[in-house]
């Protein structure tokens, strides 16, 4: 076994290990990378890039093998940025095999034994798989098989509906397939209901059945023909099962006793800047056990960067962290939702929202169907924002900074945006904040009345 000592040995080559490899790095760090499976993670290789490039396919009314040949050549073109030569070209020493820690201050691979005054462990995530009765014995297929298909499913049953769930529901319904999304509770559970009604509603018009509230109690069936028993007595049956129920943080054969981190069920226990029980050891992105993005996992390989090489205190919040679903149209969401706004804030939360089919660009473009943008103020600012309709992912941008800014309402009011553009429907939504002020005021009509009088 070679023995390394370095800096910083980061654990995953995923969106949050990658970042803070090339960040540390590059400011002069030693660093050695440990992946065990494929550059990227899972963002490139089965999450984000080839479930939005499947869904783009999709919509442009691909066939499914020409869909699935787009997301490998969507892979393909991003992995050289996540590849292993690029970060040895940065300076990394990278190792291709999986990490277990040995000791607080030890990891060992099968040919390395590394040892360093930092790790990070980046981890990630894989699917879970609910303990239901039946199902280890039937063939079915999460994010991280789905790519390999080449035959188009006849009638896919999709298990959860959960971002994952209803992103590919939607892709497979426009390419083609019969789909049936069977979730137990309800779909983006987390997520305003209103808006979630607009993104079900549009799901359903292209065809989709979601059933909502609906538990399996077991599995039954083989290749081709497979069935769900619903504890409600009912059945359903289809040709394939995609199951999207939710993740499980990869902390568990890490050998974390062995480091003295401690993990709980959601992943490694962090505080707020990321260490965990053992203050040489950091986890971050999926690991971390709290949000699951892509871009949580990047910020926090930031934040942790600040610390690891400078010392600084550098803490991760959330408040300003947006998230979106692409299905279309999209769900985006940053801070409190109505709801949780209501609860934190009770009679000081105010309402201000403007609708997708109210802007002239949604209306040219053929996209002024149902939308709306809902913004959550408490005393003059936005605490939270719900963005559902056409680029709803596009458009909570705006509101993140505006939101990491702590800028005022009447800041966005005041902005101008280009005619026209969808953008003007969040110039809008702030505007809204100050009709009541403005427009149905005694007091305005009073003093514009007399102001008027008076001048020459
Ligand atoms: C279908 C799907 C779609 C998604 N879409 C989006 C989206 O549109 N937007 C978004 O923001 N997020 C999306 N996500 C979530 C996003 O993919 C994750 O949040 C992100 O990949 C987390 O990054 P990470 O660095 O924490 O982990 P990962 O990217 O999973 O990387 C972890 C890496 O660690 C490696 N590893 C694990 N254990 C070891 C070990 N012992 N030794 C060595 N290496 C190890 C793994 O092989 C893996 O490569 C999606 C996820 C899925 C599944
Ligand atoms: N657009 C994006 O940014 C994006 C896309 C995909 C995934 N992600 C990330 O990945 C995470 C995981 O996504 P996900 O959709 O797998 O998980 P999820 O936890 O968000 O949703 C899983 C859904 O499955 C349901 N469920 C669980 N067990 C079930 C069962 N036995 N029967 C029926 N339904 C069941 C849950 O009620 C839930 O609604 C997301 O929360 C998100 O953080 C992000």
């Amino acid at each position: 076994m070679e023995k390394i000592k370095t800096d910083i040995c980061v654990i995953g080559a995923g969106s949050g290990g990658l970042s803070v490899a090339a960040g540390a790095v590059q400011m002069g760090a030693r660093v050695v990378l440990i992946e065990k499976g494929e550059m990227g993670g899972d963002c490139l290789n089965y999450g984000c890039v080839p479930s939005k490039a499947l869904l783009h396919a999709a919509k442009k009314g691909l066939a499914y093998v020409s869909a699935m040949e787009h997301v490998q050549a969507s892979i393909a073109k991003i992995a050289p940025h996540d590849s292993q030569e690029r970060f040895e070209n940065l300076g990394c020493r990278v190792i291709r095999e999986a990490a277990v820690f040995t000791s607080p201050r030890t990891v060992e691979t099968d040919s390395f034994v590394v040892t360093a005054r930092r790790f990070v462990i980046a981890t990630g995530s894989r699917p879970f798989i609910p303990p239901i009765d039946g199902l280890s014995e039937v063939p079915f297929l999460t994010n991280e098989t789905l790519w390999e298909g080449r035959e188009k499913p006849d009638h896919l049953l999709v298990l959860g509906g959960g971002p994952i769930g209803l992103e590919m529901a939607q892709a497979h319904r426009r390419l083609g397939c019969d789909v049936t999304v069977i979730e137990g509770v309800h779909a983006l559970g987390n997520e305003d209901p209103e808006a979630v009604a607009v993104v079900t509603d549009a799901l359903r018009a292209e065809g989709v059945t979601v059933r909502e509230g609906s538990k399996v109690a077991r599995v039954s069936g083989g290749a081709g023909n497979i069935t769900l028993h619903l504890e409600d007595g009912g059945t359903i049956t289809g040709s394939h099962l995609f199951v999207a129920t939710g993740r499980v943080a990869n902390t568990d054969s890490l050998g974390l006793e062995k480091a003295e981190v401690d993990r709980d069920r959601k992943g490694v226990k962090v505080d707020a800047k990321l260490r965990s029980s053992n203050k040489r050891v950091y986890a971050i992105g999926d690991a971390a056990g709290g949000l699951q993005f892509t871009h949580v996992a990047g910020y926090h390989g930031g934040v942790v960067i600040r610390s690891l090489l400078f010392g600084l205190p550098a803490k991760a919040a959330t408040h300003h962290i947006p998230r979106a679903t692409y299905t279309d149209p999209e769900l985006a969401q940053i801070g409190l939702t109505e709801e949780e706004a209501r609860e934190e804030h009770g009679p000081k939360v105010e309402i201000a929202r403007a609708e997708i089919a109210g802007n002239d660009r949604a209306i040219t473009s053929n996209r002024d169907g149902q939308g709306f943008v809902k913004v959550m103020v408490v005393k003059g600012r936005p605490v939270g924002v719900t963005i559902v309709g056409p680029d709803a992912g596009e458009l909570i941008s705006f509101w993140a900074l505006a939101i990491a800014g702590k800028m005022k309402l009447s800041q966005i009011a005041g902005m101008v945006a280009p005619y026209p553009t969808l953008m003007e429907v969040n110039k809008r939504a702030a505007g809204a904040y100050f009709t009541p002020r403005l427009f149905e005021s005694r007091k305005v009509k009073i003093a514009v009345k007399l102001i008027q009088r008076l001048l020459p």
